[in-house]
């Protein structure tokens, strides 16, 4: 059969959440995939760049506390085949199996759009697919969902290509360690995977343009350059990479770079180059120039996950969604998920039981489920580095920019009576936005050991808008960490 009621294109985390939350209904659904059902996620990209970063992490905890011994250099044979297994090494069977009991049907080969709710399926390089070398034809009753990720950018510096440099891809699947590594780039990659591979034994050197972490509070990205650098990391901030020499193939590579004022230049040589600058919306090879759209535009969405630019079908209903990466909205798996979840509902109610209860998503408010609303003002994301930072919401420069009249309360975690118990020297901030006006907290941003675990209950405080006279009946445990809340309560005038 060629015939679904949705067809999603890429089964990431986020496409394969879509396809389950539409099939909800007892609508039909296949999934078509180009590469491995879990997409960049579970191969390539969270699952193990944690494993690597896991094992570093655990010893420099055990490490801080008095009586411990000294846990000694990480196996590295040992962390690599943790990261094999938590991987599957590349095995989707599962995720198959998992389809198919949930009732979904996988396409294998790469999909693209060749008219209104129409999939044209090929054969996929390197994939067993489903076309048998031929061009199979989906069409969708209801609704195509576009959930194909995103794609590393590797910019156009003089021979930085030719020097075939390390994406997260290599940098995540590696085999063997190399003995120095140099890192473009001072976002999240770049910070994790600088993280990971000096804890792995490389001499590490984190070229950044301006300071590390550019999305997150500046004092995160100065805790992390900082604790790098004590890890024996050449952090290098403002620089800018001119042009890349790679003479021999797999041989040693230098970076060439001068300073933000021009000075330099100064060339930096080492065994392994990666590129970590930025990633871009999947959207050229989907066939979205044949339903009139821009292919080299991300797929924006409106709050229930519909494509803003598509047409409607004949009966005036959004045929096309998009949700995760290649949005260029969100650029987390949680995040991902989270438009996953919201889309697979619209999708489920708007055309499933024949419609009956289409009005539901029609008139649905913004906290219903079928709006995708968390992510105007209270997105989250944790970064992995040592220490870890954790954020939801707006940085103060955003939430300033965006008219919101905050008051910024801090606090540092070391003068917690729990941090005092689990580490001498615990380091770290919390810091929360407080509305002046509504005195509700719009965004909050926690630095240090772990602190990604602290996250969820500043995130319920953001969506949930509890004032902060209500927080302070929130009593946090002792002594725990957590009880910086009462702390910043106290120093927010509570
Ligand atoms: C190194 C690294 C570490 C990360 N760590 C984290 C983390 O710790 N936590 C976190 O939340 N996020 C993390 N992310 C981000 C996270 O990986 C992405 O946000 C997430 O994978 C997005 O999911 P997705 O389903 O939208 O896209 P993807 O995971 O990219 O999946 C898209 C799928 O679509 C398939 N596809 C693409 N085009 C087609 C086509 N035309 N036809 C058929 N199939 C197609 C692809 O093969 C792929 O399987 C990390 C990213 C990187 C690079
Ligand atoms: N823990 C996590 O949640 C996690 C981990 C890894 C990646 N991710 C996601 O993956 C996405 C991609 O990560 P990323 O680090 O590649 O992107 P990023 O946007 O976080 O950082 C890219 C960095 O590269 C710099 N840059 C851009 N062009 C450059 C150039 N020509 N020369 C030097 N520097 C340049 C930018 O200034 C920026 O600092 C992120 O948006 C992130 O959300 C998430």
């Amino acid at each position: 059969m060629d015939t679904f009621d949705v067809i999603v294109i890429g089964a990431g985390p986020v496409g394969e959440n879509a396809a389950d939350r539409a099939s909800r209904t007892g609508l039909s659904v296949a999934v078509v995939e180009a590469e491995l059902v879990g997409g960049e996620c579970s191969y390539w990209a969270c699952i193990p760049s944690k494993t690597l970063l896991r094992p570093g992490a655990a010893r420099a905890a055990a490490a801080a506390v008095p009586g411990v011994a000294d846990p000694g250099p990480l196996d590295v044979a040992a962390v690599l085949a943790w990261r094999d297994e938590r991987t599957g090494e590349g095995d989707d069977s599962g995720q198959e199996q998992w389809l198919d009991s949930a009732g979904i049907a996988l396409v294998r080969g790469h999909g693209r759009l060749v008219g209104e709710r129409t999939v044209e399926v090929t054969p996929a390089q390197g994939v067993d697919d489903d076309v048998d070398g031929q061009v199979r034809r989906l069409t969708a009753r209801c609704a195509v969902v576009v959930a194909t990720g995103s794609a590393p950018v590797v910019p156009p510096v003089p021979g930085l290509a030719e020097a075939a440099p390390w994406t997260s891809r290599e940098a995540t699947a590696v085999e063997s360690v190399p003995e120095s590594l140099v890192v473009v780039g001072g976002g999240v990659v770049g910070c994790e995977m600088a993280q990971a591979y000096a804890d792995l034994g490389a001499r590490v050197t984190l070229l950044a343009r301006g300071t590390l972490l550019g999305g997150a509070e500046p004092f995160a990205g100065e805790a992390v350059a900082a604790s790098l650098r004590d890890a024996g990391v050449d952090v290098r901030l403002g620089v800018e990479t001119q042009g890349v020499e790679r003479p021999e193939p797999g041989g040693p590579v230098t970076v060439t770079v001068t300073d933000a004022d021009g000075a330099g230049p100064a060339e930096v040589t080492a065994a392994e180059l990666l590129v970590a600058t930025g990633r871009r919306p999947r959207t050229g090879d989907v066939g979205l120039g044949s339903i009139g759209l821009d292919p080299d535009a991300p797929l924006a969405v409106d709050d229930s996950t519909a494509v803003v630019a598509a047409d409607l079908d004949g009966a005036g209903r959004p045929w096309l969604y998009a949700c995760g990466d290649v949005t260029g909205s969100v650029a987390t798996t949680h995040q991902g998920k989270y438009q996953a979840r919201v889309c697979g509902d619209v999708v489920a109610t708007r055309f499933g039981d024949d419609g009956a209860r289409a009005a539901d998503v029609a008139d649905a408010g913004a906290w219903s489920r079928y709006r995708a609303t968390a992510d105007h003002g209270a997105q989250t994301q944790v970064v992995f580095t040592r220490p870890q930072v954790a954020w939801v919401g707006p940085t103060e420069a955003q939430a300033r920019a965006a008219g919101t009249d905050v008051e910024v309360v801090a606090y540092a975690l070391g003068d917690v009576a729990g941090a005092g118990v689990t580490s001498p020297g615990y380091p770290g901030r919390a810091q929360l936005l407080v509305d002046r006006e509504r005195r509700v907290i719009v965004g909050a941003t926690f630095v240090g050991p772990d602190a990604g675990e602290m996250l969820h209950a500043a995130t319920i405080a953001v969506v949930g808008e509890v004032p902060l006279d209500r927080l302070w009946h929130a009593v946090p445990a002792f002594p725990t960490v957590s009880e910086v809340w009462l702390r910043l309560a106290e120093t927010a005038g509570l």
